[in-house]
């Protein structure tokens, strides 16, 4: 048994720390709203963001991070994007003693368009870990709380720390894989949430499942042209965190990214809906982030163009679906076949 603090008390921190109870682990669930952490601890329950479930005994609230990490073995962070490097710094003032660090975060940082492993080792002092683990996959928290079968890829530049993270979170419910491709296990799950707002657009709109499919392979399409430019190796693009995730998120009715966008294709404004949620719409930020990379490393995006111009230039998302139908002829794979060709001729 070990002690893990688990940073981010959302519903996805929530469902990951209860993997951990049930793997007969001693968690601490840190929030950075004390009333959170009182309420979870009298009311075994998380209703705002994971109404209808009981929190198990062994998991323990914390709002003060010092005792939070105190003799922990192992920290996850599963804060949005946008608080990584917050968190972190919190960090470096309180924990004294080497980590195993991994988080479960799940986007790009507009600007300058660091993956959260990036963040996290550019805020982190040296020394409190030895490399970052992530943990992705398609794994919604609702059906993870529910223990339904689900799987998730462990990845890390130093496979034996990405192996203690498969040991400690691997049970007959959660099935976990380890892979080496850390920068591909990482933006297949950030750029998954673009392709799911579209998707959610679309539905919005009162387009099909063609429509879906093909937002769903045309999306894996730019994603795998996006992540190769950075190195990620193809085949990840095919695997759990990348076709995977962005199935799981597409199609799902508990994705907050799909939910968004389709309240949006059914003609709400960005900041109503926002508020709307309540929960971290990731997709947002991340098509923010991919459409100035992209644009800087002159790869075509145009699913995520077009999300762009829904986002944030006030496009009508029927005018972007018309612009998408009425591109210019293509051959369907003529990328798709040169980035194989070049990854495995060298
Ligand atoms: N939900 C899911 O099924 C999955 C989510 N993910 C990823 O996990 C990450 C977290 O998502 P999720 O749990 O859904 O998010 P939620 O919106 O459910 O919860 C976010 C949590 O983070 C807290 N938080 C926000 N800002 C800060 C901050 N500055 N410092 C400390 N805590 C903060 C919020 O606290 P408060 O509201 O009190 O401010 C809340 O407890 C995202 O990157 C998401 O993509 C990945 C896989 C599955
Ligand atoms: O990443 C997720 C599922 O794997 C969660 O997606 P949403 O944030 O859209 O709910």
């Amino acid at each position: 048994m070990e002690k893990i603090a688990v940073l981010g008390a959302g519903s996805w921190g929530t469902a990951l720390a209860m993997v951990l109870a049930d793997n007969s682990h001693e968690v601490r669930l840190w929030t950075h709203n004390q009333e959170h952490a009182n309420t979870i601890n009298q009311t075994h329950a998380n209703e705002k963001y994971l109404p209808g479930v009981r929190i198990p005994d062994e998991i323990t609230a914390f709002y003060d991070l010092e005792k939070a990490v105190q003799d922990v073995s192992t920290i996850l962070l599963v804060v949005p994007t946008k608080a990584i490097r917050d968190v972190c710094k919190q960090l470096n003032d309180v924990l004294h003693h080497p980590v195993t660090l991994a988080h479960g975060t799940k986007g790009i940082e507009p600007g300058t368009f660091k993956r959260v492993s990036e963040m996290i080792n550019e805020e982190l002092s040296n020394g409190l870990y030895k490399e970052v683990v992530v943990l992705s996959g398609p794994s919604h928290a609702e059906e993870v709380s529910q223990r339904q079968p689900t799987t998730l890829t462990a990845s890390s530049e130093d496979i034996e720390e990405a192996k203690k993270v498969q040991d400690l979170f691997i049970n007959g419910n959660l099935r976990v894989y380890t892979s080496p491709d850390m920068v591909g296990v990482e933006l297949g799950g950030a750029l998954k949430n673009i392709i799911a707002l579209g998707a959610g657009i679309s539905d919005g709109l009162g387009y099909g499942d063609n429509a879906k499919a093909a937002l769903i392979t045309r999306g894996l399409a730019e994603i795998a042209r996006l992540g190769t430019s950075m190195n990620a190796n193809p085949l990840t693009f095919l695997g759990l965190t990348g076709v995977g995730d962005l199935i799981v998120t597409c199609t799902s009715v508990h994705s907050r990214n799909w939910k968004a966008g389709n309240l949006l294709g059914k003609g709400n404004k960005l900041d109503d809906v926002l508020e709307q949620m309540g929960m971290v719409v990731e997709g947002v930020r991340t098509t923010q982030a991919a459409h100035q990379l992209a644009k800087m490393q002159g790869i075509d995006m145009p699913i995520t163009d077009g999300l762009f111009r829904i986002l944030f230039e006030e496009a009508q998302p029927k005018d972007v679906v018309d612009q998408l139908m009425t591109r210019v002829r293509r051959h369907e794979m003529e990328d798709l076949s040169h980035i194989l060709s070049n990854r495995f001729s060298s």
